[in-house]
């Protein structure tokens, strides 16, 4: 057998150059057919530039060894089969997604349908992935094809077929950029609907209202250092942005670790959050190609600044682990004080729900500080940004808050309701999604229905939420801060998914309506908010990057108390 197929070998190899060159062209259409096309390839991308470089290798050795050829000559007959098989598979894969795809039939740039790196072109020009699909459902309607195998999907109808129950969509490939392996992602990366459900429900037990009340007074002492900076700044320019950051990561830190990053009170950002922050633009623009941003994630020293932020998570995760361990009699009857502790708290009791492996929960802590920290910041500067644009929404909002706590700031308290602060949230979060983009899912092998659509298997689909949000088709002047519109509209009947919907939904929506609740009527007992100058409104709003959150400029305001 080995000898027959190494006689077979040798014989192939005297082949002459011109079927050489046919037999390769045809490998590389087979190889798009049978292997690129049905499998998930995405995160093997080194493996499959490995097995391409070491078959030019053993191509070479064996036109040496076996045919008798020269160095160079080899070189030339190898780089002949290597040239011949790429060209077979690129050609395949351009005809194929041009012409035979079965999402031919949806509208979309022609370039869009060949290759992901005509987003990527488009999001490395502005950042603002968000404004570029709201501009190709301008052009091209309600779907539209954005990628080879994605369609983007413009409907209200689309947000319960496609993410909420009994949906049989999955997560794309998108969320496999760490790893396919359930025991090493954290909960956001699992792909696996029945071991993402499971792992949800330890998260939504760190993230209750039963646990939010264990961590309202600390978020109480945040929301009175960040009033403590505005009042030092008193009638002078301070850039939100920045102060919003420090207060969504002190939070997080305090509430998801019990620990300080101290940034509110430094006024400066923390080492390892400055890490976090350089990866984003990365993330922004490599993000549009999923393979090659995991690609680019696994060489060595690329992820460095990201890096500091991991060692900083797992230093804390294992104090913390020892903090548990020595205090687990002690507290045994207690709620655990954070949410990282809940996550150890099950991880200790075996229960199922817990990250399934140390990489896991090492995973979630990264993953507890980083969706908490940064969506929730936003949401804070963005909304001040519109009610000092929109002066007449501020003196209606301080005027309930007034109206609930007569006594001011020392009569507030957390459990009175004051449904306008929520419409400006709601309003802020419609207009500027802190994660703007549609979040991709599969569609099921046998496809699914959009109305009366068709939206064949194994597409990755998505409906894009600063365009869904924007619609004048389904808001009435789209583009203006109205929060008085939330007084008759429902946010699970409107097409108002900021924090998604359904099993994949954001665990910590509580939590941030907490946050910026607390931060905006204490803002709003005390201070009447301007512009510091006359383009600092304009250069906020046109700056905004798509990073997957949102990156926001330098909003410089000017507090004055009342
Ligand atoms: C205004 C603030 C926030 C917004 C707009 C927001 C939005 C979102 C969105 C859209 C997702 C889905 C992401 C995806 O599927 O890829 C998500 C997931 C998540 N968020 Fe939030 N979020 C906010 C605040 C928070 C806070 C304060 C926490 C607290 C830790 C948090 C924790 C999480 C977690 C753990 C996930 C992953 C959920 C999963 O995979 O099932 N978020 N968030």
């Amino acid at each position: 057998m080995t000898r027959a197929f190494y006689d077979a070998f040798s014989t192939a190899l005297q082949a002459s150059w011109e079927l050489s060159a046919l037999v390769s062209l045809l490998a590389g259409v087979a190889s798009h057919h049978l292997i690129f096309r049905p499998f998930e390839i995405d995160g093997y991308a080194w493996q499959i530039l490995f097995i391409f470089l070491g078959s030019v290798f053993i191509f070479v050795t064996a036109y040496i060894q076996l045919a008798g050829y020269g160095v160079m000559l080899a070189l030339c007959r190898v780089s002949l089969i290597a040239t011949a098989y790429s060209s077979g598979a690129a050609i395949s894969i351009f005809m194929y997604r041009a012409f035979f795809h079965p999402l031919n039939r949806f509208p979309g740039p022609f370039l869009a349908k060949i290759s992901r790196f005509y987003a990527m072109n488009n999001a490395a020009k502005n950042i603002k992935a968000f404004e570029d699909i709201r501009s190709l459902h301008k052009k091209y309607g309600d779907i539209v094809r954005v990628g080879p195998r994605e369609l983007s999907i413009n409907r209200p109808s689309a947000i319960s077929v496609i993410y909420e129950p009994p949906t049989r969509t999955t997560r794309s490939p998108w969320y496999a950029q760490v790893s396919n392996d359930v025991t090493k992602i954290s909960l956001n990366s699992t792909r696996v609907l029945k071991v993402h459900k499971l792992r949800k429900k330890v998260w939504e037990r760190g993230l209750s209202f039963r646990a939010l009340a264990v961590y309202a007074p600390r978020i109480q002492a945040k929301v009175d250092l960040l009033l403590s900076k505005l009042a030092n700044h008193c009638g002078r320019p301070i850039d939100m942005t920045e102060y919003a950051m420090f207060f969504g990561f002190d939070v997080m830190g305090d509430i998801g670790f019990s620990k300080d990053f101290h940034m509110l009170e430094l006024e400066s950002e923390h080492l390892a959050i400055k890490g976090v922050h350089e990866s984003m633009l990365a993330i922004g623009v490599l993000g549009t190609v999923p393979w090659l941003l995991s690609m680019i994630s696994k060489v060595p020293g690329a992820a460095a600044s990201f890096s500091r932020f991991t060692t900083w998570c797992h230093r804390e995760l294992q104090k913390k682990r020892e903090i548990v361990a020595s205090e687990a009699a002690a507290l045994k009857d207690q709620d655990p004080r954070d949410i990282i502790s809940w996550l150890l708290k099950a991880l200790n009791e075996g229960d199922p729900s817990a990250p399934p492996g140390e990489i896991a929960i090492q995973e979630d802590a990264r993953l507890l500080i980083i969706a908490g920290s940064d969506t929730t910041s936003a949401a804070l500067s963005n909304a001040l940004y519109y009610l000092a644009s929109n002066p007449k929404s501020y003196q209606r909002l301080q005027a309930a808050i007034k109206e609930e706590f007569p006594g001011g700031i020392n009569d507030w308290t957390y459990d009175r309701n004051v449904p306008y602060l929520d419409y400006v949230i709601q309003e802020t979060l419609r207009l500027k999604p802190s994660v703007p983009g549609g979040l991709p899912r599969v569609t099921p092998p046998q496809g699914l229905m959009i109305d009366d659509d068709f939206i064949p298997g194994d597409t990755v689909v998505a409906v894009p939420t600063y365009t869904v949000q924007r619609d004048a088709r389904f808001w009435s002047d789209a583009d203006a801060f109205k929060p008085e519109r939330w007084e008759n509209l429902s946010t699970e009947k409107s097409p108002w998914i900021p924090f998604t919907r359904g099993q994949w939904a954001c665990p910590g929506r509580n939590l941030a309506m907490m946050e910026l609740r607390m931060a905006l009527s204490h803002i709003a007992l005390r201070y009447s908010i301007s512009f510091a100058h006359a383009d600092a409104s304009k250069s906020f709003d046109s700056g905004v990057m798509d990073t997957f959150t949102l990156t926001l400029p330098p909003l410089h305001l000017i507090f004055t108390p009342l």
